[in-house]
């Protein structure tokens, strides 16, 4: 089974050395970013999530909406392990992956093929696993001989098609992903927005943070709104 609960969840970002009280007053007024949280003389906090609820049973697709610097990727963050609440609890049940960052964990001097096996490693999958989805790895980079060069003769869009290929051969019950994809040329993103279609309708939980609603109304099934790292509305779709 794959669920996802957060309890009383907050971030907070503590800023150093920031010249603090003109900061505060600039950032009091934005429309924009987290909430501003508390202050000493030296210390100025950035409360990027502040007390989340949430109960995500499998079947959810979830999609995050709100404005820049909201929590949307604070919250994926959290979701995918990366940060620990400040406060409060996160737990999940079932395997995620996230495609937050696709070329995670890659090294520049290693081949094609053996950045497959790394990056396997980061997603929690031994070599041997990895191993026999090489091919279609392969396949699905459309790289061909390339991969047996060092990463570090590949263009950044290539670089892309294989970390996208990688990360997306992974089946997850919890898959979580940052805005569409935008990956290689036209072609290959009509190839790779198909293959994500399939990677989501498999996934049992979908969280996907966007800035596109009409994105968020096509893939997902419920909606939620952050603004200043809270939850301002929950709807299903
Ligand atoms: N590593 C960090 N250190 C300090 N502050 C951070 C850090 N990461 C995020 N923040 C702050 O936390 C708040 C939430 O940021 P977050 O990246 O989650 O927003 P977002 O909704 O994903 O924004 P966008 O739509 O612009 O991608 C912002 O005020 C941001 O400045």
């Amino acid at each position: 089974m794959a669920s996802i609960t957060l309890r009383n969840v907050s971030i907070d970002f503590p800023l150093y050395g920031t010249p603090n009280r003109s900061l505060k007053s600039s950032l009091i007024s934005l429309g924009t970013g987290g909430r501003f949280a508390a202050s000493s003389r030296k210390l100025t906090v950035i409360r990027a999530l502040d007390d989340i609820n949430l109960d995500i049973p499998a079947g959810c697709k979830l999609g995050l909406l709100g404005h820049n610097g909201s929590g949307k990727s604070t919250l994926l963050k959290v979701l995918a392990g990366v940060y620990a609440p400040t406060a409060g609890a996160a737990s999940m049940t079932g395997h995620v992956a996230s495609l937050l960052d696709v070329s995670l964990g890659m090294d520049d001097e290693a081949s094609g093929y053996e950045n497959i096996l790394l990056r396997g490693v980061y997603l929690g999958i031994p070599p041997s696993a990895m191993r026999s989805r090489m091919d279609s790895i392969a396949e699905h980079s459309g790289l061909g001989e390339y991969l047996n060069l060092p990463i570090r003769t590949y263009s950044s869009g290539m670089r892309m098609r294989l970390g996208f290929a990688i990360s997306t051969s992974v089946e997850a019950d919890i898959l979580l992903m940052d805005e569409w994809l935008s990956v290689g040329d036209a072609a290959f993103q009509e190839k790779a927005s198909r293959r994500l279609e399939e990677v989501i309708a498999k996934a049992r939980i979908l969280v996907l943070a966007s800035h596109q609603p009409e994105l968020i109304e096509r893939v997902c099934n419920r909606v939620i709104r952050l603004e200043h790292g809270r939850v301002v509305s929950d709807e299903i779709l």
